[in-house]
């Protein structure tokens, strides 16, 4: 049995390669369907365990399943998180176009994730936030940042996190199958709807556990295949500088493989990656994606304690040397066993194989899937590839409709009831779906020969002035409102200039004269970056330093050298009111004994200081008993609502993960994470020092 669903022309143009390979199949047999339910069901499974699992324990909130999370969940969380099908695509087709250099970011990110674990982290949990515009919103005071970073958070997981990812899903859909690009949008956009639903967001991370096994197992069975048809290590070190394709455009260097193909530091001047930007210009965006984005951070919070946290960040860092071996090199390696097709480096013929007049790099996981696995394991790669896909959307599905719910909705609609949240929180998932989906087509037309080098030059535009702000807002205690805002602004009306211009001049395609403006043709996008950070940077600078200090409650427990300061008494406006008792707010409130929140019921910080959490939406609990049974089954489905018989759990995400305030952690069990720290930084230094 077969499963065709052929788009005609694409069917048509198909046999472009001078010698079309014979054995070449182009749909899943009935195996491979077999493995991808099997896959499905596992998920699912996993999905409602979890589901019961977090039921059955206290109930404090939506995300509480968090606040226990151990050093497991949480670092494959991470991972699987950030590993997404742009990255299998992505990183595969850097490798086969120009060698190990992309890896860099992958080996910066292990970095980054530990500097969140260790510098980051501990500010947050300190500050008792939430969500990372909500720690603007105290760090500085007044709306206007949190709203800002909000909307531009927003545009920035559409820009460079959903389209990319449902576009290279769907990429890999039509090469392996020869579908229609847009029925392979519409099919993984329903099978993400459908987990979302049936797994529930409260279950997000423990399939995230799930889907990284699956990736790791299924990238590691392709990577021992591809390895083996090229005739391992030394053929590949041996054979990828002579992977030159047969036809090429005379009198150019077009379709050679770089000299620097392995090596990650390259030339500062003339080459693809310049080493300064590697080390500092790729560092600052990195920090943003780690150390400040609502999707990563999200989950270091939802860990038990400190140390957990710290363990999961661990785990990530070692689990990101991984893509390398897993996705890269197999990429190189299709290069070497495809040439013709993968390095194309004509633009008819490329047009004819691919579609892309640029080049066809990006096929090149694709193509070793389809070619080099026998029936069935294709079924898993399939499934290795939604799982990618799935498990990143879904992270950032869940990210920016808390973001867009509490820090953008509730400041203009303080009164929004938890109904109105709740579907405002639904119906906003599928306004971004939609914007993504339009956006699919300037990707296709945009990126160029590379993806990945897409994802990372839009992050290079968008995301230095955020990572600028938090630093500064983190270490700097001077930092101010108005140094941070017009920071903010301003470098992100120099990263949007250069991005339009991006745009508007595609870079040259390798035969062709670079007739660009100076400001693309000079200053490659790294560069760029540490530019743009520099401009933030000074901005903030001169302006907190000429505008007054900030105030006192601006800055105990939200820097770096203020997170154990005592926890100041609330200010009167905010419901302040212990965990276990969202009944009893408005009785705290009134009460001048316990109205400071200080109660027998709190958490003792490392101060022994007590640490108190507050709850945006306590005040609708009440309505929520009111819910008629059917309602509350259909929300439970939907993941919106986790409710025992008798518990008087608000039935919606926002009152989301409490804060753990307490930065404890325990003397033998913070020896051996830093203990770990060090092995892991060696082991770092230690791979990018021997691929330099
Ligand atoms: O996986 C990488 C990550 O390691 C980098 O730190 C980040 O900057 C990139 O955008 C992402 O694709
Ligand atoms: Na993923």
């Amino acid at each position: 049995m077969h499963f065709d669903l052929r788009e005609g022309r694409q069917a048509t143009s198909m046999p472009p390669s001078p010698s079309p390979a014979p054995g070449r199949r182009t749909s899943l047999d009935t195996v491979d369907i077999v493995v991808l339910v099997i896959y499905f069901l596992l998920i699912l499974a996993v999905g409602f365990w979890s589901m019961l699992r977090t039921k059955r324990s206290t109930v404090k909130g939506y995300f509480l399943a968090g606040k226990n999370m151990t050093w497991w969940p949480v670092g494959a969380s991470l991972f699987a998180s950030n590993i997404g099908s742009g990255h299998f695509i992505g990183l595969a087709g850097s490798g086969a176009a120009a060698g190990i250099g992309a890896i860099a970011y992958e080996w910066n990110g292990m970095l980054m994730v530990l500097l969140l674990g260790w510098l980051f982290l501990p500010i947050y949990i300190a500050s008792g936030v939430v969500t990372m515009p909500e720690y603007l919103q105290k760090r500085f005071g007044g709306r206007r940042t949190q709203i800002f970073l909000t909307v531009l958070c927003l545009f920035i997981y559409i820009f460079t996190k959903i389209s990319v990812d449902m576009y290279a899903g769907a990429l890999f859909i039509q090469l392996a199958l020869q579908w229609n690009i847009y029925i392979a949008v519409v099919l993984l956009l329903s099978i993400t709807a459908l987990y979302t639903v049936a797994g529930g967001l409260a279950a997000v991370i423990y399939t995230d556990a799930a889907q990284t096994v699956i990736m790791l197992a299924g990238g590691l069975t392709l990577m021992v295949f591809s390895f083996a048809e090229v005739g391992g290590w030394d053929a590949l070190m041996s054979k990828y500088p002579n992977a030159i394709p047969s036809v090429r455009v005379p009198n150019s260097t077009c379709g050679i493989p770089r000299d620097d193909a392995f090596h990650i530091f390259r030339d500062p001047v003339n080459s693809d990656l310049p080493w300064p930007g590697i080390i500092i210009g790729m560092s600052i965006p990195s920090m943003w994606y780690w150390c400040s984005d609502q999707v990563i951070v999200q989950r270091s919070l939802a860990a038990k304690t400190l140390t957990h946290a710290k363990g999961g960040s661990l785990m990530a860092a070692y689990l990101k040397i991984l893509p390398f071996f897993v996705i890269m090199l197999p990429g190189m390696i299709s290069r070497i066993l495809y040439t013709d097709d993968v390095a194309c480096a004509d633009p008819e013929l490329c047009q004819e194989i691919c579609d892309n007049p640029v080049g066809c790099s990006d096929t090149a996981y694709a193509r070793l899937v389809m070619e080099l696995l026998p029936t069935g394991l294709r079924g898993l790669m399939m499934a290795v590839m939604i799982a990618a896909l799935m498990s990143s959307l879904t992270s950032v599905f869940n990210s920016a409709s808390t973001i867009f719910t509490m820090d953008l909705w509730k400041t203009f609609r303080t009164r929004a009831s938890e109904w109105e949240l709740m579907i405002v929180g639904r119906l906003f998932v599928l306004v971004l779906v939609v914007v993504s989906v339009l956006w699919i087509p300037v990707i296709q037309a945009s990126q160029g020969g590379q993806l990945f080098i897409y994802i990372q030059s839009i992050s290079t535009y968008l995301q230095p002035p955020v990572s600028i702000i938090f630093l500064t807002g983190c270490f700097w205690k001077r930092t101010n409102e108005k140094g941070a805002f017009w920071g903010l602004v301003i470098g992100l009306v120099v990263g949007c200039i250069r991005m339009l211009l991006d745009f508007i001049y595609p870079a040259p395609q390798c035969f062709e004269e670079d007739d660009r403006p100076a400001v693309l043709k000079y200053v490659h996008y790294l560069y760029f970056s540490m530019l743009l950070s520099f401009i933030t940077l000074f901005v903030v600078v001169v302006i907190s330093l000429a505008t007054e200090e900030p105030k006192p409650e601006q800055i105990t427990r939200l820097t770096w050298f203020t997170r154990f300061d005592p926890v100041e008494p609330k200010e009167p406006k905010e419901q302040v009111f212990t965990v276990e008792d969202s009944t009893m707010t408005s009785e705290v409130n009134s009460s001048p004994t316990n109205g400071m929140g200080v109660t027998g019921n709190e958490e003792e910080n490392s101060n022994g200081k007590a640490c108190h959490h507050r709850n945006d939406s306590s005040s609708s609990v009440s309505s929520v008993q009111r819910t008629s049974k059917i309602m509350s089954a259909f929300f439970w489905l939907c993941g919106l609502e986790r409710r025992k018989r008798g518990d008087d759990a608000p039935a919606m995400p926002p009152p989301l993960e409490e804060a753990i305030c307490s930065l404890e952690e325990k003397p033998l069990l913070r020896r051996i994470v830093n203990v770990n720290l060090l092995i892991c930084l060696s082991v770092t230094f230690f791979i990018i020092g021997y691929w330099a």
